[in-house]
């Protein structure tokens, strides 16, 4: 996929908020307690000094021990609670995430879709949005409760001592320094993993989805080792990453030492000349001590937000993908509904700017009932013609209208609602036959749905599946056969009772009765509705009103058979030949 081509994510720390902002008091709250719980443990020194002292005055301690019990309930509640609230408020913006990813790629438009890996689009929802989980706790939080921490330790240091405040801070900002060079690395590899993970998953949909083809290639070993560079790459990158964070972590642990050092050596020198006393040199180092561990939290949430920022700019990227406009849900046409007229004026198409034009110039006029078949040489731009009245694409020039009215001004999932579409390869879904069969209409009741297995003729099938309409149909229908496939996906079309169906007609699918049978539902349809069929079939052409010729992009002729046969010499060679099969 290209996504990367597309326009450019905005920061990633404003996509980040953008997917925290619904959960952000759940987090301010976790985080709220997340500090309480350092309180608490801050206090508890404090309180064991006290229990200290009443020892050694002879003083009972009762008070100061349940203080103590009391703090180290607190303090494992509060922590507790602290840690399923943040995990919570983390999942829930992976969730988030998910949802609106998955949302949008169904709403994308084709040409979208034309463009990008679908493996790759999962690999998006599943795997980079898991990555928002780390980077919502340990980055957003860890940021603001290290943070935090220390700005107050700092502050107090400043109090102590603010000469060697500045000692420490030049160590830090030099660490700092350090850090904002090693970052960007970690932002480059983990991209680069995520990527790579990307690349696998399509991989890996490329392969399972024509498993059976790979086998019978002998296809296996290279496929394999495609699919093992992409999981090494994501190793390698990922190995990177680590490699750059580890950098980053001991850059911060060298810094404290460092700091450390130079507090003790400068302070040292302080006390010598008498600018400041022991005690305050030793309070001093325990801050600096103090600052090691908030350190190391802003540094792990700097680290952890770069793979945080990649996966991010992945699910950006597919937000960014051109999309369909959002239509409310559509009724589908009730009985009796009147059918639809179509037609294209001088259409000129072409699926990308870098591809030549497909129709160049269509022009033709379907009215309302009866059945149109489009015939012509392999690539004429017959599919195409279908695409464009579904709106999977839009014309560059020219109108197509559905009942006089161009398609530009339905609404989407209206005009969609008028048509039963069946594509060539009559795809079917994992699932039972039942779900396929209602996936264009779940509402339809037991009787509509019996009527059209019986008029598809699947009610032999159904009869011979083990559990009848609930029988599993497999992953893209391979426990049915190519022709039951193409019934399934028939009867699934009819069930909308469409105004307008769109029928590509498979090859060689059908056996002669089932193709016959077909034949005959399809012209009692075209009674009622507008039957479009792409025609490979001698039988389908001759049973049509009206059959437009395509040829190369163009309409070249529209007539009955018998008028084409004597007047258009390319549909005459079609009819004799085996562009136009004579099954049935
Ligand atoms: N999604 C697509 N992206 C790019 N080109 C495409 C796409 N779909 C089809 N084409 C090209 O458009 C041309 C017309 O295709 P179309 O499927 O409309 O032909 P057809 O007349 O239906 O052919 P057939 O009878 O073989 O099904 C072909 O050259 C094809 O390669």
């Amino acid at each position: 996929m290209s996504p990367a081509d597309v326009t450019p994510a905005p920061p990633a720390w404003r996509l980040l908020l953008s997917h925290v902002r619904p959960h952000r008091w759940a987090l301010a709250a976790g985080g709220f307690l997340s500090l309480l719980t350092g309180g608490a443990a801050l206090l508890l020194p404090l309180v064991a000094k006290g229990l200290i002292d009443d020892l050694s005055r002879d003083r009972a301690i009762t008070g100061a021990l349940l203080a103590m019990s009391a703090l180290v309930v607190a303090n494992a509640v509060l922590g507790g609670l602290g840690s399923y609230v943040l995990r919570r408020t983390a999942e829930s913006v992976v969730l988030g995430a998910r949802r609106t990813l998955s949302s949008y790629l169904l709403r994308l438009r084709i040409t979208a879709v034309d463009r990008s890996e679908p493996g790759d689009l999962m690999a998006r929802i599943t795997s980079d949005t898991t990555l928002l989980r780390e980077v919502t706790t340990d980055s957003l939080v860890g940021f603001g409760t290290g943070g935090l921490t220390l700005l107050a330790t700092v502050v107090m240091m400043g109090f102590v001592d603010p000469v060697l405040l500045g000692v420490t801070l030049a160590v830090v900002v030099g660490a700092g320094v350090v850090l904002g060079a090693i970052v960007p690395h970690i932002n480059r590899a983990s991209r680069r993993a995520q990527d790579a993970v990307g690349v696998m998953g399509a991989s890996l949909e490329r392969v399972l989805g024509a498993l059976r083809t790979v086998k019978a290639s002998g296809a296996e070993d290279r496929e394999e080792r495609t699919l093992h560079a992409a999981a090494e790459e994501s190793w390698r990158q990922s190995v990177r990453a680590a490699k750059w964070a580890a950098a980053a972590g001991n850059t911060a642990g060298l810094a404290m030492q460092v700091a450390f050092i130079t507090v003790l050596a400068v302070g040292g020198a302080r006390v010598a000349t008498g600018a400041i006393d022991i005690g305050t040199l030793v309070a001093f180092l325990l801050y600096v001590f103090y600052l090691m561990a908030p350190i190391q939290q802003v540094v792990g949430a700097v680290t952890q937000y770069q793979t945080g920022s990649a996966a991010l700019a992945r699910i950006q990227e597919a937000l960014a993908l051109p999309a369909e406009p959002p239509s409310p849900p559509a009724p589908l046409p009730g009985a009796g509904a009147e059918p639809a007229a179509v037609a294209f004026d001088d259409v000129r198409f072409r699926y990308a700017d870098d591809l030549p034009y497909v129709h160049h110039g269509v022009t033709f006029a379907v009215p309302a009932r009866g059945m149109t078949a489009f015939v012509g040489p392999s690539g004429a731009g017959k599919t195409t013609v279908f695409s464009l009245i579904e709106r999977f694409y839009d014309p560059e020039s020219g109108t197509v209208t559905l009942d006089g009215r161009p398609l530009g001004e339905w609404e989407l999932t209206r005009l969609r609602s008028a048509i039963g579409y069946v594509e060539q390869d009559a795809p079917v879904l994992s699932g039972s036959l039942r779900d396929n069969l209602l996936l264009g209409h779940p509402e339809a009741g037991g009787e509509a749905l019996d009527r059209v297995v019986r008029t598809t003729r699947l009610d032999g099938v159904v009869a011979r599946l083990p559990q009848g309409l609930d029988t599993l149909v497999g992953h893209r229908g391979t426990k049915l056969s190519g022709g039951e496939r193409q019934r399934v996906a028939i009867a699934r079309a009819l069930l909308r009772r469409p105004r307008l169906l769109l029928l590509d007609e498979a090859t060689s699918q059908l056996d002669a009765v089932n193709e016959a049978a077909l034949r005959d539902t399809v012209a009692e349809v075209a009674r009622e509705t507008t039957v479009l069929v792409v025609a490979h079939r001698l039988s389908t052409v001759t049973a049509a009103d009206r059959i437009v010729v395509m040829d190369a992009g163009r309409v070249r002729a529209v007539g009955t058979h018998h008028e084409l046969v004597a007047a258009d010499p390319l549909y005459a060679e079609l009819a004799a030949t085996q562009f136009l099969a004579t099954a049935g």
